[in-house]
């Protein structure tokens, strides 16, 4: 391993439509977020591997000798489909973190080391991983994947599984299409550890930034949008996305000719979505194109409640953008979390302060987003704020 210092980046996701539904099949239009996660990878020659995860206030370190024992018996390691769930059950043992946790440092902790261990499976090497995120943990906002693609990019790159693609002139940079491919598909090993059964839209999002439609595992970027402006509301309350994926399925096992049409009609307001806005960028948007799209969010806001991932904070979201004119829908595994509220071109400034100081009154956080960041890219020191620098480097 030649790597002695890298930093590497990954943008968070607003999922428009299909939450839910897309991790059984159907279509979801998710696009990536200006908020980030950040990483810094050292090598080190202390003979330990340690973490770093100041936003969850989480600081371990291990032996590589005490490590070594868990993959005995491992086959070689490719970041396919299927997690070693042997492998899984030993570091589940050697942890002490139960099959039925969900508690935020187990799992983050849980998949760094899954991943660690089979990057690294032939040589462990000695490093200290530090991450960062601007983003909420655990709000609907993919931290999880963004904490998943960040670790898989930096750790394949410093195994030389993948290529370090900075060269001493550049800012930041991104890896090859195939590369891409294989950060992605083992981000989305990272995401079976923490959510259960995820469906890959959040890691793909994390890994190709910009605009996606993702259906059944495949990736299609959205190249015709139009611009659109997204109020984001952090709820504050917190949820896991693995108990609300597990509550959809059981709920989907005992109605099924109740629940299935309802992830079809989620599908088809995805599809309708993704046609809207294709009009609006080649014609223009027009104020019947906003009230397609207004239309579509109730109505999907109404099934995620029935497949019950609502939450009050959120129907207290919808109500007060209501009273404004403007539509409101739950972000991500919903149970409370992030919703976001589509606002149009002509909607006044003071109706969004007003909105945003109601929404704040109600314990909310509450920004107007940008969306449509870069995937994962690495990074030179340079490139990265003081903050950010600070914060990486005091560990
Ligand atoms: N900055 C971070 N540092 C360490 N762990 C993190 C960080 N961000 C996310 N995680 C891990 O991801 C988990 C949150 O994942 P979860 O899928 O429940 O929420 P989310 O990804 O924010 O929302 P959604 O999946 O609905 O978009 C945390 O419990 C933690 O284990
Ligand atoms: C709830 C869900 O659909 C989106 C979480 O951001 C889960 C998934 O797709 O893996
Ligand atoms: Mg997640």
């Amino acid at each position: 391993m030649q790597t002695r210092e890298f930093f590497v980046s990954a943008p968070g996701k607003v999922i428009l439509h299909g939450e839910h539904s897309v991790v059984h099949g159907k279509v979801a239009l998710a696009v990536s977020l200006n908020l980030r996660t950040h990483l810094r990878l050292q090598s080190t020659s202390s003979g330990d591997v340690r973490i770093n995860l100041p936003n969850i206030d989480t600081f371990l370190s291990w032996e590589i000798t005490a490590l070594q024992p868990l993959l005995a018996g491992c086959g070689e390691q490719d970041g396919l489909k299927e997690l070693d769930g042997d492998l899984l059950k030993r570091l589940r043992e050697f942890t002490g973190i139960s099959d039925d946790s969900t508690d935020t440092r187990s799992m983050a902790v849980l998949a760094f080391l899954y991943m660690y261990l089979t990057v690294f499976a032939k040589s462990l090497a000695s490093i200290t991983v530090s991450v960062w995120s601007e983003l909420p943990t655990g709000a609907g906002l993919g931290s999880s994947a963004a904490y998943n693609v960040c670790l898989s990019a930096a750790l394949l790159s410093a195994r030389g599984a993948i290529s370090s693609p900075l060269t001493p002139q550049q800012e930041s940079a991104r890896w090859s299409k195939e590369e891409m491919e294989l950060i992605n598909r083992w981000a989305f090993m990272g995401e079976k550890i923490i959510h259960g059964n995820p469906s890959g839209v959040d890691n793909a999002v994390g890994t190709w930034g910009g605009f996606l439609r993702y259906h059944a595992g495949n990736i299609t970027p959205l190249s015709w949008v139009p611009i659109l402006r997204i109020l984001l509301t952090n709820t504050k309350v917190p949820r896991s996305t693995k108990v609300l994926v597990s509550g959809v399925k059981d709920k989907i096992n005992k109605f099924p000719s109740i629940m299935n049409p309802i992830l079809e009609s989620v599908s088809a307001v995805s599809c309708t979505c993704e046609k809207t806005l294709t009009e609006m960028a080649v014609h223009g948007p027009s104020p019947e194109h906003y009230n397609i799209l207004e239309e579509l969010i109730d109505i999907n806001q109404h099934h995620l409640n029935v497949m019950g991932v609502g939450h009050s904070s959120l129907d207290t979201l919808c109500r007060v953008t209501l009273a404004r004119g403007l539509h409101s829908k739950l972000t991500g595994a919903g149970g409370g979390g992030c919703g976001i509220t589509l606002l149009r071109p002509e909607t006044d400034t003071s109706v969004i302060q007003s909105t945003i100081d109601e929404l704040k009154a109600c314990g909310f956080d509450c920004w107007e987003t940008s969306i449509g960041a870069p995937g994962v890219q690495q990074h030179s020191s340079a490139a990265l704020s003081q903050d950010i620098l600070k914060i990486l480097n005091s560990y």
